[in-house]
C-alpha cells in the first residue's frame, strides 16, 4: 500500500487530536449502548409482541431470535425521483434477508425534501432544517430496539446526512446505505441551463422551458448532475458505507437488484457477528476520506456544512481550515456537470468510483486502512461490480475511459481540489473554484445589496444589474431564514457574466451543488442576522474576492464603524413558523448549521 501523503496525514492527526475528548465520549456511549442499550432480548414480552405482531411469515424467526433482524429506515416518497424506487425495496429486502438467515422490518420512515421541487420556493427555507428532522426521525425509528443491523434507504441532499447523524446515535449497530442509482441521462445539463438562460432573458417561452426541464428530469433515479445527492453517493463509497461500487448503477436494472441483495446479505452477516458497528466505521479516517473524495471530484459545497455535522455526530470535530488544507493537497481529477459537460452516468462509464478510489489510493490521498462496512477491506472500493450471469463480480478499472471527464492524480484538471476558504473583513466563506473559469478566481466589483433572492431577479429584469457587480444576498443564514439555496439566481447571474460583466455572489446562504460558473462566496460566517459584517455592507462598496490569496474583503471601508442593515421579518407560511425554534438555536455553517448538536454534545 502506498504511504499516506503527509499533508493528508497531518490534517487527519490534527482532527484526531482535536476530537480526542469528544470521540472518547462518543465511543463510550456506543459501548454502553452495545452492553445495555435497546435490544430485542431486553424488551418486555409486551414490547416484543408489539414489535413482531404484524411480521407475518417472519414472526417465528423474529420471535424465536433465530437470526439477525434488520431495521429498514426508508426515505421513500414520490417527490424525489431518486427515492421513488424505494417504494418497492422493503418487500424485496425481506426476501433477501430470509435468504441470509435473517429477517427485516421497516423500522420507520423519514421525511425527504426534493430541493429541485422547492428550489426558489418558500419550502427551500425548510430544506437545511429537514436534515435535522430526518436525524430525529431516524432515532425514533431505531428507538424500537428491535434491530441487530440497519439498512438506510436514502440518497439525496439532506437525507443521507440526516440519516447518518441520527443513526450514529445507535452506532453500536452495523449499518449500510442502500442507494438506488441515477436516472438514465436525458437532455444534457448544459442544454437545460442554456434554455434557462434564454428564458431568463425572455427569449424562450414557458412551454419551451418546461419541455427542456422535463426532458432533463425524465424518470426514476437521481438527477444526473453532480450535486449534493451524487456527492453523497461518492462520499458513502469512500466512507465504506455502501456495497463497493453500488453508487451509480441505474435503477430498475438487474445489476441494481443484485447490489441491493448483496447489501442485505452483507448486513445480515455483520449483524450476526456484531461486526463493523457504524460508530467505529465512521472514524476520523472515514471523514477525511469523504472530504478528499469531495475535493477530488468537485463535489457539492453543501458538504462544507453537512460533513462537519456528520462528524460531530460521531464525536469528530472538523473545520473549514481542514477542508482548505486538504484542498491544497488533493487535485481535481473529475469534471462532472456543473464542473464539466458530462453527467454522473458519463462519470461512471469513464471509470467512476472504482478508478477514482484507485488513483487516490495510489497517490496516498485516502486512508486505505480504514475499516469499511460494505466490504472486509477498503481496497474493494477501488473495484467496479458487474453481473456475470447471475453472479456479481468486482473488477479494477486501471485507467480512465474518458480523460475529458476523469483523470489520474498525476494528470489532474486542477492542482487543487477547488474548494477554497476565503476570509477577511466580511467574514469566512466557501468559494468553490472547480466550476468557475480560473480567470474569474480573482474578481472585484461594486456591491448591490439585497435581503431576498426575488429582489435580485426583479433588479435583473429591470436592467439594474447590467454591469460589473458584487451581488450581496444577506439575511439568508441558518438563524435568519433557515439558509436556503439561492440556485434560482444562477441563470440570471450567468446571463450577466455571459454579457461580459464581472459578476460575483456574496451570501450567508447556500448554493446548490448543481450551481456552477459564477464566482460565489457562500455560507458566510458570521451571518448577517445579529450584526455580522455582511449586514454592514452598503450599495457601492467595493468587494474583492480572491481564491488564490483566500481573501474576501470590502475594500477601504470600516464595516465595524457602521450599523447593520435592518433584518427582514422571520419567514412565515409553508410551515416555516414551525421551524423558528430550530433557526433560533442554529450553529454557524462551519459547525454544521444545526440547532441540535451543541446540546447533544453537552448531554454526553
Ligand atoms: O445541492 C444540490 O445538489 C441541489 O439542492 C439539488 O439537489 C437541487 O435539486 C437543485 O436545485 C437541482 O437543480 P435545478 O434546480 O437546477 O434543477
Ligand atoms: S437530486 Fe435534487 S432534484 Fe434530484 S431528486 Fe434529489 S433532491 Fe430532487
Amino acid at each position: 500500500m502506498t504511504s499516506l501523503d503527509p499533508r493528508v496525514g497531518k490534517v487527519t492527526d490534527r482532527i484526531i487530536e482535536r476530537s480526542k475528548a469528544s470521540r472518547r465520549r462518543y465511543l463510550e456511549l456506543i459501548a454502553a449502548e452495545a452492553d445495555r442499550g435497546m435490544r430485542r432480548e431486553r424488551l418486555s414480552c409486551g414490547n416484543f409482541a408489539h414489535g413482531f405482531a404484524a411480521s407475518g411469515e417472519d414472526k417465528p424467526a423474529i420471535k424465536g431470535l433465530r437470526g439477525p433482524n434488520l431495521g429498514i429506515v426508508t426515505a421513500y416518497n414520490d417527490m424525489l425521483s431518486a427515492h421513488q424506487p424505494y417504494g418497492r425495496y422493503p418487500e424485496q429486502m425481506k426476501i433477501y434477508a430470509r435468504e441470509a438467515g435473517a429477517t427485516a422490518q421497516v423500522a420507520g420512515g423519514v421525511p425527504a425534501m426534493c430541493d429541485g421541487v422547492t428550489q426558489g420556493q418558500p419550502g427551500m427555507d425548510l430544506s437545511l432544517a429537514s436534515r435535522d428532522v430526518i436525524a430525529l426521525a431516524t432515532a425514533v425509528a431505531l428507538s424500537h430496539g428491535m434491530f441487530d443491523g440497519v439498512a438506510m434507504l436514502g440518497i439525496c441532499d439532506k437525507i443521507v446526512p440526516g440519516l447518518l447523524i441520527g443513526a450514529l446515535r445507535f452506532g453500536h449497530l452495523p449499518m449500510l446505505l442502500v442507494p438506488g442509482g441515477p436516472m438514465p441521462s436525458g437532455l444534457a445539463n448544459k442544454e437545460k441551463q442554456r434554455v434557462r438562460q434564454l428564458y431568463a432573458e425572455g427569449k424562450a417561452s414557458r412551454e419551451e422551458l418546461l419541455a427542456a426541464e422535463s426532458a432533463s428530469y425524465h424518470g426514476a433515479g437521481t438527477c444526473t448532475f453532480y450535486g449534493t445527492a451524487n456527492s453523497n453517493q461518492m462520499m458513502m463509497e469512500l466512507m465504506g458505507l455502501h456495497i463497493p461500487g453500488a453508487a451509480f448503477a441505474n435503477p430498475g436494472t438487474k445489476l441494481r437488484q443484485a447490489l441491493t441483495r448483496a447489501a442485505v446479505h452483507r448486513l445480515a452477516a455483520l449483524a450476526k457477528n456484531r461486526a463493523r458497528p457504524l460508530g467505529e466505521v465512521v472514524d476520523e479516517k472515514a471523514i477525511v476520506n469523504a472530504a478528499v473524495g469531495l475535493l477530488a471530484t468537485g463535489g457539492s459545497t453543501n458538504h462544507a456544512i453537512h460533513l462537519p455535522a456528520i462528524a460531530r455526530a460521531a464525536g469528530i470535530l472538523i473545520n473549514w481550515q481542514d477542508l482548505a488544507e486538504l484542498s491544497a493537497a488533493v487535485p481535481l481529477i473529475a469534471r462532472v456537470y456543473p464542473g464539466g459537460s458530462g453527467d454522473v452516468n458519463d462519470f461512471h462509464a469513464a471509470g467512476g468510483m472504482a478508478f477514482t478510489a484507485r488513483t487516490l489510493l495510489d497517490a496516498g490521498l485516502l486512508h486505505g486502512d480504514m475499516l469499511p462496512a460494505g466490504a472486509d477491506d477498503f481496497c474493494a472500493f477501488a473495484t467496479n461490480p458487474a453481473l456475470d450471469g447471475e453472479e456479481l463480480r468486482w473488477s479494477e478499472v486501471p485507467a480512465s475511459r474518458d480523460p475529458t471527464m476523469l483523470r489520474p492524480v498525476a494528470e489532474p484538471f486542477l492542482a487543487d481540489g477547488g474548494m477554497r476558504l476565503v476570509a477577511g473583513n466580511i467574514g469566512r466563506a466557501i468559494f468553490k473554484t472547480s466550476a468557475v473559469a480560473p480567470e474569474r478566481w480573482t474578481i472585484e466589483a461594486a456591491c448591490r445589496c439585497f435581503s431576498d433572492q426575488d429582489q435580485v431577479l426583479a433588479a435583473f429584469q429591470a436592467g439594474e444589474l447590467d454591469r460589473d457587480v458584487a451581488v450581496v444576498v444577506r439575511f439568508q443564514g441558518p438563524r435568519a431564514n433557515g439558509m436556503p439555496e439561492l440556485h434560482k439566481l444562477t441563470p440570471a447571474l450567468g446571463v450577466l457574466q455571459d454579457r461580459g460583466h464581472k459578476v460575483m455572489l456574496i451570501t450567508d446562504g447556500r448554493m446548490s451543488g448543481a450551481s456552477g460558473k459564477v464566482p460565489a462566496a457562500i455560507h458566510c460566517c458570521p451571518e448577517a442576522l445579529g450584526g455580522g459584517p455582511l449586514a454592514r455592507l452598503a450599495d457601492g462598496d467595493i468587494v474583492r474576492l480572491c481564491a488564490d490569496k483566500g481573501t474576501l474583503e470590502a475594500v477601504g471601508v470600516d464595516l465595524a464603524a457602521r450599523g447593520p442593515a435592518e433584518a427582514p421579518a422571520p419567514p412565515v407560511g409553508t410551515g416555516r413558523e414551525l421551524f423558528a425554534f430550530m433557526r433560533d438555536g442554529a450553529d454557524d455553517a462551519e459547525r454544521g448549521a444545526s440547532a441540535m448538536l451543541d446540546m447533544m454534545e453537552q448531554s454526553l
